[in-house]
């Protein structure tokens, strides 16, 4: 059975747990698994799959849980109405603290999420109107078209339904064009601005995402317990949920649940059983807790789901997720493509282009130009600035003097999504590939612009018939790429040299005009060398022009219509292979040294 469909019926297993002959203490064990599963489900999403690590989740499940509880409690709304009023004022406290936040980066972020999380959870106990440290009590409980759901295992049913609901969300979203600039979010800033992805703006999705999850379950939790305080909100419960998603898995969707299981079962069990070892009450389970997660990070970084699922896929591997059409889908010869230039019209034209690292002159003044169809190498000595000019060509840097122009166009200055945009593609020195993901995915992530549909289209699972255009266009490339057997092997399994040949079929994604490959085939075999150079002489027959650094000195002098010689950030020479090659000066300066 697809391993998928394995796990929802897994999940509609729990919703037989209510009928069974069991003791009241497992529903109520049930309610809160489902309540915790909810706010890891977005930590999941927000910390382990976006990179961005919040201990502050806590205090989102409180502004669900008080909105309600005021709204219902003291001004005797229904409790329905909590809900939508819950979602927005936590979705807007997270656009407005996320659009600040989340431009922090390594500990930084981690420290401001702590930061308002106290603040949230001082500003429950100090004002009047929500009780100060005593809550607000009195909520009503919920019901739904005259059913009451007050008892626990009517509860039990709404919190499960919404988990599920939840899930399938989140899978849809992570199965799509938006999960696929989601999942590169962890990976820093220049590889998904180089692909189109508004970094920015996906961070600020992923934040409110996970708080809008966490304020439906405090609406829950309100409606359940019928009083709130401001105590299970505070940085502690915080702590626990980002625990949770640890324990499960960091960034499996699925783990969420198992990681919300895990600590709750072994926190009331231990609840009950140390303060009888040690004779004496106290909150001994977070010590215990501590250690367990010092020993996790230790031995078990990856948590328990993909522990669980190792087991299931030994026994029975999972078919890949997503799956290229077999053929082209409808509307797929719309996907916009580019008009392209005349042969032999310029296309890039860089004019004492310069780069200033403090006192450092990493390019000076380096002038040339390309054309449509030309394929030219730009080669130097280590640190003479090939990678550096790279960087402002494609919008990573920004340059401190001179002009380059694109198809008549200043783009020195623009950043890299609009660069891209204008039809650069580039693949990077250091390979930037999502490891665990399939070479499909990484592709698709090239094809990031030319799709269209939303993060909720997307969710609701609307957008399948331009899901699958994007997919059967990076299947394209990748068969182009001689890479079809290995379409859905997790990228970061394969040979290096294989994964740069990935980062260029994820380059032609975008339609480029112009293709800056960064040591393209440094770590491939004499065969795939061929191979990548048939590849750029058919790219070159379709009047892409390609500018490549390479230090394969067989490779390049057979492949490019002309060399650009740096040294020291200048321009040393410039000319045709087989006249560079016999150069003085750069034999004096490069080639003297290659082999
Ligand atoms: N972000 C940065 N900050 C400071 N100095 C930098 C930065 N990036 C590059 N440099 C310096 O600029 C110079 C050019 O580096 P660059 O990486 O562009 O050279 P390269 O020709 O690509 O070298 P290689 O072939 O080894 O990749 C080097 O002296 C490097 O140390």
């Amino acid at each position: 059975m697809n391993t998928r469909r394995l796990q929802w019926l897994l999940f509609a297993w729990f919703f037989v747990f209510p009928f069974l002959p069991l003791p009241p203490y497992w529903i109520t064990i049930g309610n809160y698994i489902g309540l915790y599963a909810i706010v890891a489900l977005g930590l999941v999403l927000l910390t382990g799959i976006g990179g961005l690590t919040s201990f502050g989740q806590a205090a989102f499940v409180g502004l669900g849980a008080y909105t309600t509880a005021y709204l219902s409690g003291v001004l005797g709304v229904s409790p329905w109405l909590g809900l939508p009023a819950g979602l927005l004022v936590s979705g807007l406290s997270a656009a407005l603290i996320g659009s600040v936040t989340v431009r922090l980066s390594g500990h930084f972020l981690p420290l401001a999420t702590i930061a308002w999380g106290l603040s949230l959870y001082y500003l429950f106990g100090t004002l009047e109107f929500l009780g100060k440290y005593d809550g607000l009590s009195g909520i009503p409980p919920l019901a739904l078209f005259g059913l009451d759901l007050s008892a626990p295992e009517a509860m039990y049913g709404l919190i499960w339904l919404c988990l599920g609901g939840c899930l399938w969300l989140v899978l849809n979203l992570l199965d799509s064009r938006s999960g696929r600039a989601i999942r590169a979010l962890a990976s820093g800033r220049t590889m998904p601005e180089a692909m189109g992805v508004d970094t920015a703006q996906y961070k600020i999705l992923i934040f409110v995402l996970a708080a809008l999850m966490a304020s439906l379950s405090g609406w829950l939790y309100a409606h359940l317990q019928r009083s709130v305080s401001a105590t299970p909100f505070g940085l502690n419960m915080g702590i626990e949920y980002l625990f949770m998603a640890v324990v499960g898995g960091i960034g499996q969707v699925w783990g969420a649940i198992l990681g919300a299981a895990v600590m709750t079962g072994l926190k009331s069990q231990l609840q009950d059983w140390l303060p009888r070892l040690f004779g004496s009450q106290g909150n001994f389970e977070l010590v215990v807790f501590g250690v367990m997660i010092v020993l996790l990070l230790l031995w078990a970084r990856q948590g328990l789901w993909p522990w669980l699922a190792g087991a299931w896929a030994r026994w029975q591997p999972p078919a890949p997720l997503p799956l290229a059409p077999a053929s082209a889908p409808a509307g797929y010869a719309g996907l916009a493509r580019r008009s392209k230039p005349a042969p032999g019209s310029l296309l890039l034209d860089v004019d004492a282009a310069r780069k200033a690292f403090g006192g450092l002159l990493a390019v000076k003044d380096m002038s040339f130009a390309l054309r449509a169809g030309d394929v030219v190498g730009l080669i130097g000595p280590n640190g003479a600035g090939k990678s550096t000019m790279f960087n402002l060509l494609s919008g990573v840097l920004p340059p401190s003097g001179g002009a380059i122009r694109f198809c008549g166009e200043r783009i020195d200055g623009l950043g890299a999504r609009r660069i891209m945009e204008l039809g650069i593609g580039r693949s990077f020195q250091h390979v930037h590939l999502l490891a665990q993901r399939s070479v499909l995915e990484n592709v698709a992530l090239g094809a990031h612009r030319r799709g269209h549909a939303g993060p909720l289209a997307a969710a609701l699972h609307l957008e399948r018939h331009e899901e699958a255009r994007l997919l059967h266009l990076a299947a394209e490339q990748i068969r182009r790429c001689g890479l079809a057997e290995h379409m859905y092997t997790p990228a970061g399994s394969l040979a290096l040299g294989q994964q740069r040949i990935v980062e260029i079929a994820r380059a032609l994604c975008s339609d480029p005009l112009l293709l800056l490959l960064d040591e393209p085939a440094a770590g491939l075999r004499l065969q795939e060398k061929q191979a990548l150079a048939g590849l750029i002489r058919q790219l070159k027959a379709e009047g892409m022009a390609v500018l490549l650094v390479e230090h394969d000195m067989d490779f390049v002098m057979d492949l490019t219509d002309r060399l650009v010689v740096m040294e020291f950030g200048s321009k040393l020479a410039e000319g045709l292979p087989e006249v560079v090659r016999n150069d003085a000066a750069v034999l004096a300066a490069y080639l003297g040294g290659i082999e």
